[in-house]
């Protein structure tokens, strides 16, 4: 029982016994927003929100936790429900992450990402090509064609093969794989408040759980797709022009080497679309952003027949301080990433003491919308905040991909799909926007609802 030593800490009166209140929470599909609301009633930075799990919202705290020489560990409670076991995500051993990192490190690495180039525009050409073509039979949904992006990418890039999700459909951007990555995303909430489907999990095979639920036998055909990759690349079929994940991983066993490679898939996939797809939703919903972002492109790129590399694109700052917005604004990762105070430690909060192995966490959607760092116009869509002088310093609260030790491997990869994506497509196609709302989910990474978002597109003149 952990009540009385959190006993101070003030919540909704029922977290304080058990995790219902926050399993109810969860799986309304915003949590943040309800602890923001609470911190808000209560004018604290600290509430209970479990038994042994306080949120914090104190942004100044966030290097503390998250820092690059921070000693808080992961909660095995929060993500042994990934069942991502060995991989670099679901590591929590500080030093086991820091070897498996050190592995991806010169994949992921502004200089690896350069060497993908060539798949992600390929990927990109093959994406926009489509959408042009279907554009003439009504209203394209991005979220489906950029889900398709992003996961032709990441899955070329681990597996050396491509699901080739672009092209499953003719007449659509819909995939039947999309089921299978809903599954994976979904599953952490379930799993994460029942004992027994995690004990279910941990008992019964694969298989069996495939014939109780249809999402997770869409998740297996990604599973069988990885396992008949990892053969051809080990028969040394995969004739790849680029480098393949799998090179990277050559030092650890093969089962594991599937496994991050799943991992990485997942990961890198809904969350990139999500925020790209969120980003030109927020672009088409401001005339004077979308009107300043495309005169840049203009300027910067006279012929739209030659892009120019993604290096070159990122020197056009309109651009950038659209990029960046848009990771503040549409952040695919919102929610509590929670960990635990190590002994020793001595953490804070409004003078209150909190003991160690207390459960931590501070959610990037907090951060992006605190006026303290953002000014008064924290919640709308503002590009120009990032070219002021003094907006260096913001990139410090900028904490979509979170920071330090545990910070996102694929960030420079993100980043380059993002401004690829955003500079072709605002700089070939005239886009009007058909979606009016747009519904999301937390699922610890965002998932947007209903139809999507939808758009009208035209090919611009040159
Ligand atoms: C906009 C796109 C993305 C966002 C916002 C994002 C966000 C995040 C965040 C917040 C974390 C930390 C999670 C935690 O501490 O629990 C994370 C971790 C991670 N991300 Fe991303 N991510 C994105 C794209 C990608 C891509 C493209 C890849 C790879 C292809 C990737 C691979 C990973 C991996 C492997 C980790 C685990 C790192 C570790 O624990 O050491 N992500 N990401």
């Amino acid at each position: 029982r952990y009540s009385d030593q959190l006993s101070k800490f003030e919540g909704p009166f029922w977290a304080r016994y058990s995790s219902r209140w926050l399993e109810r929470v969860s799986k309304e599909g915003n949590p943040e927003a309800v602890f923001d609301a609470l911190h808000n009633s209560l004018g604290t930075k600290v509430i209970r929100i479990a038994p042994n799990e306080l949120h914090i919202s104190d942004v100044e705290l966030y290097k503390t936790i998250y820092g690059q020489r921070s000693p808080f560990m992961k909660s095995s409670k929060f993500y042994d429900a990934f069942l991502a076991f060995g991989t670099t995500f679901g590591e929590m051993d500080p030093h086991k992450n820091r070897e498996r990192r050190n592995l991806l490190n010169p994949f992921f690495s502004k200089a690896g990402t350069l060497k993908l180039e060539p798949v992600i525009l390929h990927r990109l050409s093959l994406v926009l090509e489509k959408m042009e073509r279907l554009a003439a039979e009504g209203p394209i949904n991005v979220q489906d064609a950029l889900r398709c992006y992003t996961a032709d990418i990441v899955s070329q890039i681990s597996f050396g093969k491509s699901l080739e999700l672009t092209n499953e459909n003719p007449s659509s951007f819909k995939s039947s794989y999309f089921a299978g990555f809903d599954a994976a995303l979904k599953a952490p909430t379930k799993l994460f408040f029942s004992p027994l489907l995690r004990f279910a999990y941990s008992v019964l095979p694969f298989g069996v759980l495939t014939y109780i639920d249809y999402s997770l036998s869409k998740y297996s055909e990604i599973i069988k797709f990885s396992g008949l990759c990892f053969l051809e690349y080990k028969e040394g079929k995969h004739k790849a022009d680029h480098p393949i994940l799998f090179d990277n991983l050559s030092s650890i066993p093969e089962s594991e080497r599937m496994t991050e490679a799943m991992s990485i898939l997942i990961a890198g996939s809904e969350t990139t679309a999500f925020t790209l797809a969120q980003t030109i939703f927020l672009i088409l919903s401001s005339p004077r952003v979308k009107e300043r972002l495309v005169q840049q492109l203009d300027a910067g790129v006279p012929e739209s027949s030659h892009m120019p590399s993604i290096q070159d694109l990122e020197k056009l700052d309109y651009l950038m301080a659209c990029v960046k917005e848009g990771l503040r604004h549409a952040v695919s990762v919102p929610g509590r990433l929670p960990r635990v105070v190590p002994n020793g430690v001595e953490l804070v909060v409004e003078g209150k003491r909190i003991p160690p192995g207390t459960i931590v966490g501070m959610s990037a959607y907090t951060m992006h919308r605190s006026e303290e760092i953002w000014g008064p116009d924290a919640l709308e869509f503002v590009p120009e905040r990032w070219l002021k002088e003094d907006s260096k310093s913001l990139e410090h609260y900028l904490v979509a991909f979170s920071k330090g030790a545990r910070q996102c491997t694929g960030i420079n990869l993100a980043y380059a799909e993002i401004v690829a994506a955003l500079a072709h497509t605002f700089r070939k196609f005239e886009l009007t926007l058909k979606t009016q709302t747009v519904l999301t989910i937390d699922r610890f990474v965002q998932m947007i609802m209903g139809e999507g978002i939808c758009v009208d597109l035209e090919r611009r003149k040159n």
